[in-house]
């Protein structure tokens, strides 16, 4: 076995374990993945397993295919009969064997995300729960922490429940499941038939799974089934780069191997065969705050380098100006794998402009473009209609957008009607016509004033415009959950007003602007291997670059927060985020704040990411003068969180704007008052640490002063 030779010494030992539950867990770039893919081939190559029985799960079909490739290039041959694949497309090849038994039928379809949607609104609507109260988004988000055993959805309320219940009935009368069911139903199938379990036991003697700290508990429930009472299962991953607990992911799963799988042998790999010294140790400092992990220990194996670099940028063009000035320079130089990473996809679009602006190809992932992004496409529309009342594509892509009521019935009358009087569809809908029914025409009526009325102010300011927009016709409102994707949905909106402002400051009129941005996305499809790569932190997992730089690193925006201190748990995941952007880079890392930023289209000032003072002294800090002496930032969400009012026994007569003092941290003014029954939290700015703290009780704090009212 002449491939055991590409190893070192530790990588070796891991993949040549014998038999019982093995956990690797090591830091980034030290060849987890690799360890794995060599563990197949040596499991099969030695004679102790067949191909069909090997299980490997990950969870990316990307990942997967990758691994399948590379044991079919060490073994030089095909891997036929094993699984590699993710758990998905396992538990989906086990439903479509025995669909009967969990009660779904022989063809049992699945639901897409359009589709879930509309099954969502359809329920919401049948239990008559106002958006106010539940949005469709937040209800889908709710099912499916529901069905993924999210400790968060444990204490589900009833109303939620409700609207699952239905949401499932309505699923299987249409013979469909979802994408979570696909493993709930799995698992249910493998607790209920013991047959069943026995044979995938027999069958499948080695498990092996890739990232495991990103495993939510219905997947361990799978593996827990799959495994049995003496299992053999590899499972290697680093607890530093679990950053999917707003997908149910648990880090417990890792952190506690040992106890799920007694006498479980834990091996860890010392090694980075990515990053250079300083790199490695930039990131190893930041990490090394987190609480809930293993300590590690990484040697770099590829030398010196150049040292990390931390640029303080006046704002986001500025920013986007530095950045770009820099990778022209590294392309200049040879350097073609690079890629800037960022938090929120709304911090690509000042990037993506100077991009554009030199020539420089690009490429987007983890996310669609900005301006094909969905929410940005609705609100152009409006504006399209606003230029235009009789642009047809735009009526119809938003005509119903936010729901008003305005489904399939109506639009085929409105045909109907504009054929009869030989008109557009746009003009037979402000007409009117007699044959919709009297709440359609109400809701068609409604739309058309707010038009009217926004086009009066089509002349003004375009901003305004736009701002006005979003906030009347409910295209913001629609996304006013406390869900990460909806966060960045209102994120994106308020990038599109900042893009205005700067049409406007530029002099571009509204069809203008429209002009500009249809040439935008039709000009730039480039997607040459060569290109620089935009990528949110969460999708760049698992990818390496010569040179990566990271933007936006500023309170609010990493740790991202709309409006609160993070908890502790919040702020661990989030500085897992950083820590994995940051070990995405080989040879060179450069890290970027703006010391003021357009935000919820305001320019406002900004104060570095607590992360960068975690940072070790070799770090060169360029432009900075530290601490800020700005003003501290107070994100203003463009629509304001809902908050339930809390009784005014509960807050302990406590009120944002008091003066308090705190025995260890001293003066300090109350920002805000969380108070859920009898406990009462408070976020306080204490001006010595000059940062926000939430205190988990307000019982040491000494009230100074209170302001009036
Ligand atoms: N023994 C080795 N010799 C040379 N290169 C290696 C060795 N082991 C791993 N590498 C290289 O190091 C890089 C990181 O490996 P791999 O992706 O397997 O690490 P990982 O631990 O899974 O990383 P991460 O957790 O950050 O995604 C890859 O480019 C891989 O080819």
């Amino acid at each position: 076995m002449r491939f055991l030779e590409d190893l070192d010494p530790e990588q070796r030992e891991a993949v040549t374990y014998g038999e019982g539950p093995l956990l690797v867990v090591a830091g980034a770039g030290s060849g987890k993945t690799r360890v794995l893919t060599y563990r197949i081939a040596w499991l099969l190559a030695s004679g102790r397993a067949q191909p069909h029985n090997v299980l490997a799960v990950t969870f990316t079909n990307k990942a997967a295919r990758e691994m399948a490739e590379r044991v079919e290039k060490l073994l030089h041959g095909p891997l036929r009969g094993g699984f590699v694949g993710t758990f998905h497309r396992f538990a989906l090849t086990l439903l479509r064997q025995y669909p009967e038994k969990v009660g779904l039928p022989p063809r049992f379809a699945i639901a897409d995300e359009d589709e879930q949607r509309r099954l969502v609104e359809q329920v919401l609507k049948e239990l008559g729960i106002p958006s106010t109260q539940l949005s469709p988004r937040a209800a889908r988000a709710a099912i499916s922490r529901w069905k993924n055993g999210s400790s968060s959805a444990v204490s589900a309320s009833e109303l939620v429940s409700a609207v699952v219940e239905r949401y499932q009935e309505r699923l299987q009368a249409a013979g469909a499941v979802d994408f979570d069911d696909m493993l709930v139903l799995a698992v249910k199938l493998l607790a209920e038939d013991a047959g069943l379990r026995q044979i995938l036991r027999q069958r499948f003697t080695y498990l092996l799974v890739d990232e495991f700290q990103d495993t939510n508990p219905v997947q361990m429930e799978l593996l827990w089934h799959l495994a049995g009472p003496r299992p053999n299962l590899t499972a290697v991953g680093d607890e530093d780069q679990s950053i999917y607990r707003f997908r149910g992911a648990e880090l417990e799963h890792i952190l506690r191997f040992e106890h799920t799988y007694p006498g479980a042998k834990v091996l860890t790999l010392g090694n980075n065969y990515r990053s250079a010294e300083p790199i490695l140790k930039a990131a190893a400092a930041v990490i090394a705050h987190n609480t809930r992990r293993r300590p590690k220990l990484l040697r770099s194996c590829s030398g010196d380098g150049e040292p990390v670099r931390v640029l303080a940028a006046a704002d986001e063009s500025d920013e986007a100006g530095l950045v770009v000035a820099d990778i022209r320079r590294e392309r200049a130089a040879g350097r073609t794998s690079i890629a800037v990473l960022f938090r929120i996809n709304a911090l690509s679009r000042p990037l993506e402009a100077e991009l554009v602006r030199w020539g420089v190809p690009y490429r987007v992932v983890g996310g669609v473009r900005f301006w094909d992004r969905a929410e940005v496409r609705d609100a152009l529309a409006y504006l399209r209609l606003l230029a235009n009342p009789d642009d047809e594509l735009a009526f119809l892509r938003v005509v119903n957008v936010p729901a008003r009521g305005l489904g399939a019935v109506t639009l085929e009358r409105l045909r109907q009607a504009a054929q009869i009087w030989g008109c557009s569809l746009c003009e037979a809908s402000r007409r009117l016509p007699e044959t919709l029914t009297p709440r359609a025409r109400e809701a068609l009526a409604r739309f058309w004033e707010l038009l009217d009325s926004l086009r009066q102010q089509a002349g003004g300011s375009l901003r305004e415009l736009v701002a006005a927009l979003l906030e009347q016709s409910g295209l913001a409102a629609q996304y006013d959950t406390r869900e990460e994707e909806d966060r960045a949905r209102l994120a994106n909106l308020d990038q599109l007003v900042n893009a205005a402002a700067e049409a406007e400051q530029r002099g571009l009129t509204l069809p203008s602007f429209l002009d500009e941005v249809a040439l935008l996305s039709e000009a730039d499809a480039e997607t040459a291997p060569q290109s620089v790569l935009l990528s949110t932190l969460h999708a760049a997992k698992g990818l390496e670059f010569d040179v990566v730089y990271l933007v936006g690193l500023e309170e609010g925006l990493l740790p991202l927060m709309r409006g609160e201190e993070p908890e502790l748990a919040d702020e661990e995941e989030e500085r897992r985020l950083l820590y994995v952007g940051m070990t995405r880079a080989r040879k060179k890392l450069v890290l970027t704040w703006a010391r003021s930023r357009r935000l919820h289209g305001e320019t406002r000032t900004t104060r570095p990411s607590r992360f960068l003072a975690e940072l070790p002294p070799e770090v060169r800090r360029e432009g900075l003068t530290s601490p800020s002496p700005l003003p501290h930032w107070e994100p203003k969400p463009l629509v304001r969180p809902r908050q339930e009012a809390p009784a005014p026994e509960a807050r302990n007569g406590f009120r944002p704007g008091m003066k308090v003092e705190h025995p260890t941290f001293g003066r300090g003014v109350v920002l805000q008052v969380q108070a859920s029954g009898a406990q009462t939290r408070v976020v306080v700015f204490f001006d010595r640490a000059g940062k926000k703290t939430l205190l988990p009780s307000v019982a040491p704090l000494k009230v100074l002063s209170a302001p009036r009212g």
